[in-house]
């Protein structure tokens, strides 16, 4: 793996939405993936947004790779993000999409075509270049945004739910994607998720939010497990978790 990804600092981040006040103060580990989860209205888009800088904070320091950018635009951040939907532009096609990471005029050298050539072969878009966004499926629309991802190569990798209007077995597929990407560039991913069962295949960190504030962070193993947070527990529902150690001990009656 790469050494790629920086650590990302929140701290004593204030934001408020009118009433919703929201806190946060979190660490999340160079080169790791880090799950988000929380229930609906919980901050998940907020947080990443913060750290995106699609929100600034109203008080406190936002650190990535050591550099204060609490008030840095996204432009000047060392990140890439990709959406739920509406990442790639209607009137671009795949090829012009995915080149948009390396330069937002289109001034492509041949090494840049090379690359982006390289993206779409390694996300499974070869052969769709000249199409345009309407003329993929959802899945791949996902995908040119994880090749721009990967022709952008920047340290951090925020994504907001990016698999939720995709059925089980494409998301599984996706989550592998991202996955792979990320053992091989070594960037620091962050990943809000609905779905336990996303967090449980990424592994890696996992970041629980309640009202505005992250109210446990670990190892995802850790939460899916006996002694998980019982609020995380909670929220996923007995299905998801492992069983109780007491509920293994019972002998059938
Ligand atoms: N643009 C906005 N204007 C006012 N309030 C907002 C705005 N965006 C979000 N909020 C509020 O801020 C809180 C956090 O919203 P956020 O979208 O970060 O939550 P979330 O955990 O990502 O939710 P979901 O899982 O439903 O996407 C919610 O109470 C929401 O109603």
């Amino acid at each position: 793996m790469r050494p790629g990804g920086v650590d990302i600092r929140l701290e004593e981040v204030t934001f408020t939405y009118e009433d919703m006040r929201m806190r946060f103060d979190a660490t999340i580990e160079a080169g790791q993936i880090t799950s988000v989860m929380g229930a609906s209205g919980a901050g998940k888009s907020t947080f990443l947004n913060l750290v995106a800088g699609f929100e600034t904070a109203t008080s406190g320091r936002v650190l990535i790779g050591g550099a204060d950018v609490t008030a840095a635009p996204p432009s000047a951040r060392p990140i890439s993000m990709v959406f739920q939907e509406n990442n790639l532009f209607a009137h671009l096609t795949v090829e012009q999409n995915v080149g948009l990471g390396r330069s937002p005029a289109l001034k492509l050298a041949e090494a840049d075509r090379t690359d982006i050539a390289d993206a779409l072969g390694r996300t499974g878009l070869a052969g769709k270049e000249r199409r345009l966004p309407r003329e993929l499926s959802g899945g791949e629309r996902q995908r040119v945004a994880i090749a721009r991802v990967l022709v952008r190569d920047r340290p951090v990798l925020l994504l907001d739910e990016p698999f939720a209007s995709l059925g089980p077995a494409l998301r599984e597929d996706m989550v592998d994607l991202v996955m792979s990407v990320h053992r091989e560039r070594g960037m620091t991913v962050v990943f809000v998720t609905h779905q336990p069962e996303d967090a449980r295949r990424i592994g890696g960190n996992l970041l629980f939010l309640e009202q505005g504030k992250v109210i446990a962070a670990g190892k995802t193993e850790e939460f899916f497990g006996k002694n998980g947070p019982e609020a995380f527990r909670n929220y996923i529902g007995t299905g998801n978790a492992e069983p109780q150690s007491q509920e293994f001990a019972r002998k059938p009656t």
